[in-house]
C-alpha cells in the first residue's frame, strides 16, 4: 500500500532575514503542492527525487549516524530530515525497528525561488515517515524538527518557513515563536488577490544569503525598520498602503544587497500596474509577490518584456 503526503509551500509577506534574528514575520501558505509517496517490501531505505533525478539507497542501520554534510546540495535536506525522523521516532515515540520503506518527492514548487521548497520537502519527508510507522506527530513536533534541519543545513533559520508549511496557513512569526494570524487581519488578506512571480533561479545558496545578511554592519537599523512596517501592517486596512509597505519593504531588502537587476524591474512594473510588490524569501533571485489591482493585463504585458513569464496567482486562503 502507498501512503500519500501533500504539503503547501509559503509566500513571505513581510519580515524575511530579520525574523532570524527574532524580529516579526508574516507569511502564508500558498497551494503549490509537495507529493511524498511513501511504501514497504523493500530492502533498504530508498529515497527517490523526481525533479532532481537523484536516488539514493542505505541500508536501515546506517540511517542513525548518517554523515550528511558530504552530500549534494539536492540531497542534504531530505537525507537530513530522513536521519531526524527516524531518531525522534525511536527516541521519543517507542519506534523499535526500522523497517525498510521507499519514498518518493515530486514538487509543483519551483526549486531554490523564496516558496519555501526546502521547507516543503524536510515536512513531506518527517510526515511521510511517521505515517508509514503509524505514529502520529504533533504540528509543534513537526515544526521543531523540520526547523532544526534547516537550522542545521543553513547554519541560521527561523521557524517561519516550516511553521506556515505545516500550519498550512497564515502566520505571524513573534520573537521566535509563531502565532495564527489575528482574524482581522487575515480577514483583511483573504480580500487581497497576490501574484507570485518566479522571476529567475538564485545564484546563490539560502545559506549564504542568510549569512551575508547577518554580518551586514546597518543590519540593527534595518531589521528595526522592518519591525516598524510590520507594526504597520497588523494595523493596515487599505490595499493600496499595503502594496506600498511591502515595496518599503523592498527598498530595505535591496540594501543589504540580495536584490537583483531582475527582481526590482518587477517592483517597479509592480508599482506602476499594482498596488506593489517585494522580493520574498531569502533573495538573490527567485520570486516576487505583487500586490494585484485592475491593471493585471498591462502588468503581465510589462512582465513579458521584462522576460518574465513563470506567474502564479494566488488568494489567502484557509487550507
Ligand atoms: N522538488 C524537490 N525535491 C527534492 N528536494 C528539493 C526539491 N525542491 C527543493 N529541494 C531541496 O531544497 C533545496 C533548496 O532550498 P532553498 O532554501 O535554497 O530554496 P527555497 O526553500 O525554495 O527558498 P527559500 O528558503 O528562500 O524560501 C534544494 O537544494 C533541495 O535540497
Ligand atoms: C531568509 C529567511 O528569513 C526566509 C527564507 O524563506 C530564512 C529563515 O527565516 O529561515
Ligand atoms: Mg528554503
Amino acid at each position: 500500500m502507498t501512503l500519500t503526503v501533500k504539503t503547501p509551500s509559503k509566500v513571505i509577506l513581510f519580515g524575511e532575514h530579520a525574523v532570524v534574528d527574532g524580529y516579526s514575520a508574516i507569511a502564508m501558505a500558498i497551494d503549490l503542492k509537495t507529493t511524498g509517496e511513501i511504501k514497504g517490501n523493500f530492502e533498504t531505505i530508498t529515497i527517490e527525487l523526481s525533479d532532481l533525478n537523484e536516488i539514493f539507497e542505505i541500508a536501515p542501520k546506517l540511517i542513525k549516524e548518517l554523515d550528511i554534510s558530504n552530500f549534494s546540495p539536492s540531497l542534504k535536506y531530505v537525507l537530513c530530515a530522513t536521519k531526524y525522523a527516524i531518531n525522534y521516532l525511536i527516541e521519543f515515540k517507542g519506534l523499535t525497528s526500522i523497517t525498510p520503506f521507499k519514498l518518493k518527492i515530486f514538487s509543483e514548487i519551483p526549486v531554490s525561488c523564496g516558496l519555501g521548497s526546502s521547507a516543503s520537502v524536510v515536512v513531506t519527508t518527517i510526515n511521510s515517515i511517521s505515517n508509514f510507522y503509524g505514529i502520529s506527530l504533533k504540528n509543534e513536533e513537526v515544526i521543531n524538527m523540520a526547523y532544526s534541519v534547516e537550522k542545521d543545513i543553513q547554519g541560521r533559520a527561523s521557524i517561519t518557513d516550516t511553521a506556515t508549511i505545516t500550519l498550512s496557513g497564515m502566520i505571524e512569526i513573534y520573537a521566535g515563536n509563531y502565532k495564527i494570524m489575528p482574524k482581522e487581519l487575515s480577514e483583511f488578506i483573504k480580500t487581497c488577490n497576490f501574484l507570485i512571480v518566479n522571476v529567475e533561479e538564485r545564484t546563490r545558496k539560502t545559506a549564504d544569503l542568510v549569512w551575508e545578511v547577518s554580518e551586514h554592519p546597518q543590519k540593527e537599523e534595518l531589521f528595526k525598520k522592518i519591525g516598524t512596517i510590520i507594526e504597520k501592517v497588523k494595523h493596515n486596512r487599505s490595499k493600496e498602503e499595503l502594496g506600498k509597505l511591502m515595496v518599503e519593504n523592498h527598498e530595505i531588502l535591496k540594501k543589504f544587497g540580495i536584490s537583483t537587476e531582475k527582481l526590482d524591474l518587477v517592483i517597479e512594473a509592480s508599482k506602476k500596474y499594482a498596488h506593489g510588490g517585494k522580493l520574498t524569501g531569502a533573495g538573490g533571485g527567485g520570486s516576487v509577490i505583487i500586490l494585484l489591482k485592475n491593471e493585471k493585463e498591462e502588468l503581465l504585458k510589462e512582465l513579458k518584456k521584462i522576460g518574465v513569464t513563470g506567474t502564479f496567482e494566488c488568494k489567502m486562503t484557509n487550507f
